[in-house]
């Protein structure tokens, strides 16, 4: 038979294989349907008969609805090729590897779970080490429908006559297929050094490093969907915490888990973990890296014990005919001593009141001591304690704090100082004063570590909220489409697991925001450290391992293939980090395309003509989206320049929220702007070069940028 005809006959014997799967999930999920309405029908009987409200039948209801919808829930993932793999052995019967294990009726296996031991062999079989396998069979589909199929050989003497072999690569066909906007799945053609990391064992801490594009997130994110389906009972209840460095990239992979069956993943961007408030606005470098540094911790502390801009100033209380008076020196030396006998200021009221009634009756005793009489000190704290204008006194003079007041305290240039007094120097205090004064932009990402440290140093405020003004606390400054409140409790700290995307972006405030949400968990790490724009990389590891705590079981892994970019577009990216990695942390980048990147002169003020066509050109030359990187403070301009162009597939993209992302085809602006927005300059400009999976072109008015001599070769812009 010729190699098409054979194909045909191949993608024929693995539709009916498909066919029966998907009618047998049709199955699985009208049983489930059955059995929910039967729970129903209990809970309808027990509205009309008492016999039926026993609690056991209410029970049984509940577990009935409960599983019949968890049951539904995973039958009705997205399940995009719900099969995927065929592996044929030498010595056992042949097993289909899928998203979810299925059997049929008589309870014979049609598809093998991927994350099942029995199906590792579909990742970690190699021709030197087959496991038995002989042929390794990718089975592509679009909905129900087989399209082809692909296949590895690894014993070639074990193959029986009858065993056709077909197609010449899964893993390129994947490498080169268009990308859409958000992440996919990678089920299907996970390589085997990728599979040693997703099935590490779950304890302590493992730590994915790599190159730009080695999958080091899609091998995360299967880690997860791996841990959860292996170790359920241990993981399960309490929850994986997924954190990516911006909204962009977490909308970007939200989609990978759900279509593998796992809805039980809370997944946030480093702006969105404290809950109730979502942050997706960047400081400049010079800020980000005064608010993510560990000495803001003083600051904070300082800060959160100042005295509020509105106490009063003076205690005036008449007590037996006798005006009894604390000046401010007084009251600020009662304040100090009520924070330094510790304790988070909310909860530190009533100790707050004990020390004010103490210098009111020490006041008393000094003016009965200059009149030569004396006062009953145990008969004045009563009294007073049970006075109203006391209390009234108490409340605004010991407010209940919340950590977006005590932050806003901090426009205040002077308080600012007195709060970073020999911790921050006097322009350090002036950029961050005015970035709290700036309140109009609401917080950006690097105050969310800030907040949550606030709300740590000054307890939680007691139930009712004082409301109004700068008041405000996480609850109220909620926007109205941020996420969505977990089922968890606020503020949950009991993830069972945490995984860290671009981990080498973290600054230490952050680390510790995430550590304190990890107590006990075991964490998966990931990133690559000539990525990183995080300057001072030692105290940022002083601050993780502050946050994975006493765990001693670490393992690290690192990826080496790019399976992203080109290989023509990763020359030109590693060449541009160059001196800023050591040769050894870049990949190797897989796939050619015969494209070499476009490296296009501009004057200035045609940048709008040149990116307006440059975005066309490229629309028309790929078949998925593009993407327009530029500098943080030029996005919403590009974006207006970019409005006539009605097409979902272009996005523009700021250069520090292009982390983690992928385009089948860039337009990066000005590389040099890059370069000077970021404390580590080159490495943001790296991390841009390297979205694109088939073609870049680059925009610059300014060549400095360019490695020396090496792509003397310019493009003139067409029709410019
Ligand atoms: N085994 C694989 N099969 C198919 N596609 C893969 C495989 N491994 C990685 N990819 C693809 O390569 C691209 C890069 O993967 P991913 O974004 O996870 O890399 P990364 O290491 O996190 O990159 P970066 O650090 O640059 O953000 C994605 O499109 C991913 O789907």
């Amino acid at each position: 038979m010729s190699e098409p005809r054979v194909r045909r006959a191949e993608i024929a014997i693995e539709q009916s294989h498909v066919d029966r799967v998907y009618n047998r999930l049709g199955e699985l999920r009208s049983q489930a349907e059955e059995m929910r309405t039967k729970g129903y029908e209990i809970g309808h009987g027990a509205q009309r008969e008492a016999v039926f409200e026993q609690a056991s039948m209410l029970f049984e209801r509940d577990m009935m609805v409960f599983h019949a919808n968890q049951t539904l829930q995973t039958l009705d993932a997205e399940y995009e090729g719900l099969v995927f793999g065929r592996l044929d052995h030498a010595t056992t019967e042949p097993i289909y590897v899928g998203r979810l294990g299925i059997r049929d009726a008589d309870f014979d296996n049609l598809v093998t779970d991927w994350r099942a031991p029995a199906a590792a062999a579909f990742y970690q079989a190699t021709a030197e080490e087959p496991m038995d396998v002989v042929r390794r069979r990718v089975i592509r589909c679009s909905g129900r429908n087989v399209l082809d199929v692909d296949d590895d050989v690894l014993m070639p003497e074990a193959v029986p006559e009858d065993m056709a072999v077909v197609g010449e690569g899964a893993l390129m066909a994947a490498l080169g297929r268009a990308r859409g906007s958000t992440m996919r799945d990678i089920v299907a053609t996970i390589q085997r050094e990728q599979d040693e990391v997703i099935r590490a064992p779950w304890r302590g801490v493992t730590e994915i490093t790599g190159g730009p594009g080695t999958g080091k997130t899609a091998v995360a994110l299967h880690r997860a969907a791996y841990l959860l389906y292996r170790y359920r009972r241990q993981l399960g209840g309490a929850g994986v915490f997924v954190v990516g460095p911006s909204a962009v990239f977490t909308n970007y992979i939200s989609r990978v888990l759900p279509a593998m069956g796992e809805t039980n993943v809370e997944l946030r961007a480093l702006g969105q973990v404290l809950d109730g408030i979502e942050a997706v606005r960047q400081d400049s470098a010079r800020l980000a890296a005064i608010k993510g540094s560990l000495r803001m911790r003083k600051v904070l502390l300082r800060a959160m014990r100042d005295t509020p801009p509105d106490a009063p100033t003076e205690m005036r209380i008449v007590y037996r005919g006798e005006v009894l008076k604390l000046q401010a020196k007084e009251l600020e030396r009662v304040r100090r001593k009520v924070h330094t006998q510790g304790g988070p200021p909310n909860r530190s009221r009533v100790r707050a009141a004990e020390l004010l009634l103490d210098a009111l009756a020490n006041k008393a005793e000094e003016h009965a001591r200059a009149e030569g009489g004396s006062v009953d000190r145990g008969e004045l704290i009563t009294r007073l304690g049970e006075r109203i204008d006391f209390h009234r006194f108490l409340v605004v003079w010991w407010p209940v704090l919340y950590p977006a007041q005590v932050l806003g305290w901090l426009a205040d240039e002077r308080r600012l100082a007195r709060a970073g007094k020999q911790v921050l120097d006097r322009e350090e205090v002036a950029v961050l004063a005015a970035s709290m004064a700036d309140r109009a932009k609401g917080w950006s990402i690097a105050d969310i570590a800030l907040l949550d440290e606030l709300r740590v140093l000054m307890g939680p405020p007691p139930k009712r909220r004082k409301r109004g003004g700068l008041e405000l606390d996480a609850e109220q400054t909620r926007d109205s489409d941020g996420p969505a409140r977990p089922q968890r409790p606020e503020h949950y700290d009991e993830y069972s697991h945490i995984v860290v995307d671009e981990a080498q972006d973290l600054s230490p405030m952050q680390w510790r925001m995430i550590g304190r949400r990890g107590r006990y968990a075991s964490w998966t790490v990931v990133g690559d450290p000539v990525q990183s724009s995080w300057p001072d990389p030692a105290e940022a590891a002083q601050a993780r391992d502050t946050a994975f705590g006493g765990r001693t079981a670490r393992r690290r892994f690192t990826l080496r293939t790019n399976y992203r970019n080109s290989a023509e577009i990763f020359e030109l990216a590693a060449k541009v980090v160059g001196g800023h990695a050591e040769e050894d942390a870049l990949p190797h980048a897989v796939r050619a395309t015969g494209h070499t990147p476009q490296l296009r002169r501009i004057e200035p003020a045609s940048a709008e003509g040149a990116v307006q066509a440059t975005a066309k050109e490229m629309l028309d030359a790929v078949a998925g989206t593009v993407g327009v990187i530029c500098a943080m403070d030029r996005v919403t301009e590009v974006e207006r320049w970019l409005s006539g162009q009605a097409d979902e597939r272009l996005k523009v993209v700021g250069s520090l929220d292009s982390k983690g992302l992928e385009y089948d085809a860039v337009v990066l602006l000005e590389p040099t702007e890059l370069i000077a927005e970021s404390l580590t300059g080159r490495r943001v400009l790296y991390v841009a070069l390297t979205r694109a999976t088939q073609q870049l072109a680059v925009l610059h008015s300014d060549e400095s940028w360019l490695p020396e001599g090496s792509f003397a070769a310019q493009e003139a812009l067409p029709g410019m």
